[in-house]
């Protein structure tokens, strides 16, 4: 088998969203997700300038060794765009050799190793009865598992939680950075109390997380992990930015809140210091920003010798092609612990027909060869490209700050 031919397509069916198709000379072809939040085109160029080309007259089956020749091979190594490119690629192979084989992915990866994936959703208010209305209307979905961000007393817009009451939140909500101010004195003064109220509300048995946002720093984070520890969070998300990973070591000496980290990283490096470390519970790199299958299950299998378990991103911002993917990987990988999920639109979900399924908290990634992932290519040609950018985030005296 040859490939034939790589192309590009790029849809905003409500956000956009960034797809590869590999053909190849026996009619089968396969999907890849290529959409890096904000920086949709940067990921075009990358892929039909530089990979695309470089494909054609490849046999699809030599996964491993495409998947070294756009890493080893290019001289500018790693980084989010060409991670997201190289991922893609390997995608639409893996999907490309289970429609050839005539099996799901995860069959292909070694079979299932559970019969259903847990993963969360997200709940956001503008104040802690908002948050507990949210959270109530996931439990009656069947979630298990729920995030839960909440707006900040006297702090007018925080990102993660939607504008309005009943809204979802969009991660790239206008076409230039919108700006929101950030107090961490007010934040930590708060959460405490909105996870108190959840409990209190729903008990012990409900999941439930929270994404820090990556904006306090090391001793601010460890006084949050240990205020909610009496909440028995699954995990606290991004408490700090990762750059630094050595301040891992010190929020893990004061707390027990179990830590998760790793939706910007996109590769076994930016991941290796914190596994080694046990600084850390989940890993949250994707197939998409981290290189494919190819990649994340070597980041896996590193974790896995730790006692570190997956949990991958999952939001509106990676295609249903990452998320049927990431469904097998989840079913197949020994070191699962959850998955993320955030509902895609009906546009979405109309131009990406796919196999998935949702049941009672739980996802199945479906029978269908490949990752069970297709795009309609005339659907999607009908919602063109519209620039749209994440928010930043500043202090109250104006200073710029992590969001
Ligand atoms: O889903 C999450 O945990 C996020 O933090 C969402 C991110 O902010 C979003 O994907 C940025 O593109
Ligand atoms: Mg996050």
């Amino acid at each position: 088998m040859k490939i034939v031919d790589a192309r590009v397509i790029v849809t905003c069916p409500g956000r956009n969203l960034v797809t590869l198709k590999i053909e190849t000379d026996e009619g089968i072809y396969g999907i890849g997700d290529a959409t890096l939040n904000g920086r949709e085109l940067a990921v075009v160029a990358y892929l039909e300038e530089h990979v695309a080309p470089a494909l054609i007259g490849r046999d699809p089956s030599t996964i491993e060794d495409i998947w070294q020749f756009f890493y080893r091979g290019a001289y500018w190594r790693r980084g989010p765009v060409t991670m997201s490119a190289i991922g893609a690629v390997d995608m639409a192979l893996w999907d490309i050799m289970g429609k050839a084989a005539g099996l799901p992915l995860y069959k292909l990866l070694g079979g299932k190793s559970r019969d259903r994936v847990m993963v969360y959703g997200h709940a956001t208010g503008h104040d802690i009865e908002g948050c507990l209305e949210e959270v109530a209307r996931h439990v009656e979905l069947g979630y298990r598992a729920v995030r839960v961000q909440c707006g900040i007393p006297g702090i007018a817009s925080t990102y993660g939680v939607a504008k309005k009451p009943g809204e979802r939140y969009e991660p790239a909500d206008s076409s230039l950075p919108s700006e929101n101010v950030w107090s961490t004195s007010k934040y930590l003064n708060h959460v405490p109390k909105l996870f108190q109220a959840v409990r209190e509300r729903f008990g012990d048995d409900l999941h439930v997380l929270h994404d820090v946002h990556h904006r306090l720093t090391p001793i601010e984070a460890a006084r949050l992990g240990k205020e909610v520890e009496p909440y028995h969070l699954f995990w606290l998300e991004d408490c700090v930015p990762a750059e630094n990973q050595a301040a891992f070591r010190m929020i893990r000496q004061h707390t027990t809140t179990p830590l998760a980290v790793g939706e910007v990283f996109n590769s076994i490096h930016d991941c290796r210091e914190l596994i080694e470390s046990q600084s850390i519970d989940y890993i949250r790199a994707t197939l998409t920003h981290a290189g494919g299958i190819t990649h994340v299950r070597r980041i896996a299998a590193l974790a896995e010798l730790y006692h570190v378990r997956t949990g991958f991103h999952g939001p509106t911002d990676l295609s249903p092609v990452c998320m049927g993917a990431a469904l097998h990987f989840d079913t197949w990988v020994p070191n699962f612990g959850i998955q993320e999920h955030m509902p895609h639109s009906e546009e979405t979900d109309a131009v990406f027909p796919h196999a998935y399924r949702f049941e009672d908290g739980h996802f199945t990634p479906g029978e269908v060869p490949g990752h069970g992932v297709d795009i309609d290519e005339a659907l999607a040609a009908k919602y063109p490209y519209k620039r749209a950018s994440l928010p930043v985030n500043r202090l109250e005296d104006g200073t710029l700050w992590h969001w």
